[in-house]
């Protein structure tokens, strides 16, 4: 990856459902989309870009992380690009909704515990308080998501649902969220395929997380992604989907102890598919 791109190959990236977005007003923050395909996330501002930084290269760079390198979108390294005459510096990702025609997406931030040990009184009363229901029922949280409805097939746009859906979200409603998120309604015999493809994925996350002792992820997101266009009646195809853990912003060291607030919450979400949406789609 060069060092250096050209900002007029940049456009802020529409596929984009939670965090901090890329505005006239703000631009500093936000993800960017590279015409050839690549995410950029910006690490200005603070120690929270630093330390994403620091825990992509730790796991470029470290061979006993290797289960975790493929459960985290490609790291392609740093650039650094001159917008508004100020020079910035930008994480570069592979998107995970590359070559999707409708990409449906959803964030889930993971764990009831949103903060990292260390933090100020006041960030820690501030997370506490948002997304509290949904976090203490779940162990997990929706910060935003997008959908082509395909029973309206008209619209060229998705629905997009942002945080401030997610906060003030019934926890009971969480169920129906994700049948709105997966298209249930619409009946398609790849349903069930997409519902078992994220299952086993989200399987593969939880059992990494049963043993993992490497480190803990607060605040940390696992993005999940199918693309509505491959959700049909064909019986022999399969929807395409992919899942990645992001957010790396507030991973701290695990000193041997098992991350327990992320397992609890990959394994409701795991539970959910399993026994609420897997085979009653119809
Ligand atoms: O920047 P803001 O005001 O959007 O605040 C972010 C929060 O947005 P919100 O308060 O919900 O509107 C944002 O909340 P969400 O969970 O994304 O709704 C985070 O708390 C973010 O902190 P961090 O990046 O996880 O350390 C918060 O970022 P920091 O302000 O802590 O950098
Ligand atoms: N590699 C990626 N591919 C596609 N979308 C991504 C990727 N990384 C982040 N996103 C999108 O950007 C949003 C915010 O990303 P995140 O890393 O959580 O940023 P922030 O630190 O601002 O919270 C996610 O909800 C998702 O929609």
């Amino acid at each position: 990856m060069a060092k250096w791109l050209d900002s007029g190959d940049l456009v802020p990236y529409d596929d984009q459902v939670g965090g901090h977005k890329f505005t006239k007003e703000k631009p500093l923050l936000g993800l960017l989309k590279h015409k050839e395909g690549y995410i950029l996330k910006s690490v200005e501002g603070g120690t929270k870009g630093k330390n994403e930084v620091r825990f992509y290269e730790e796991l470029k760079n470290d061979e006993s992380l290797s289960s975790l390198r493929e459960l985290v979108p490609s790291y392609f390294g740093t650039v650094t690009i001159k917008i508004n005459s100020k020079d910035m510096t930008f994480i570069v990702l592979d998107d995970i909704t590359r070559s999707m025609k409708k990409p449906c997406v959803m964030d889930v931030k993971i764990g009831l515990q949103t903060w990292e040990p260390g933090c100020s009184e006041k960030k820690k009363k501030d997370e506490n308080a948002k997304y509290k229901e949904c976090k203490e029922e779940w162990n997990f949280c929706i910060p935003g998501f997008q959908v082509y409805d395909l029973l309206n097939s008209t619209l060229e746009h998705p629905r997009k649902y942002d945080k401030e859906f997610g906060k003030s979200l019934d926890p009971g409603k969480v169920i129906s969220v994700f049948k709105t998120f997966l298209n249930f309604n619409s009946g398609y015999l790849g349903l069930e395929k997409l519902v078992q493809s994220f299952t086993a994925q989200l399987d593969l996350i939880r059992r990494y997380f049963q043993t993992q002792n490497h480190y803990h992820f607060y605040s940390s997101s696992v993005l999940l992604a199918y693309d509505a266009a491959t959700l049909t009646n064909d019986q022999d195809s399969y929807p395409l989907i992919r899942i990645s853990l992001i957010d790396f912003a507030h991973v701290t060291a695990a000193n041997g102890q098992v991350d327990l607030n992320y397992l609890q919450g990959i394994t409701n979400l795991w539970t959910l598919f399993r026994t609420q949406l897997l085979q009653k789609n119809n």
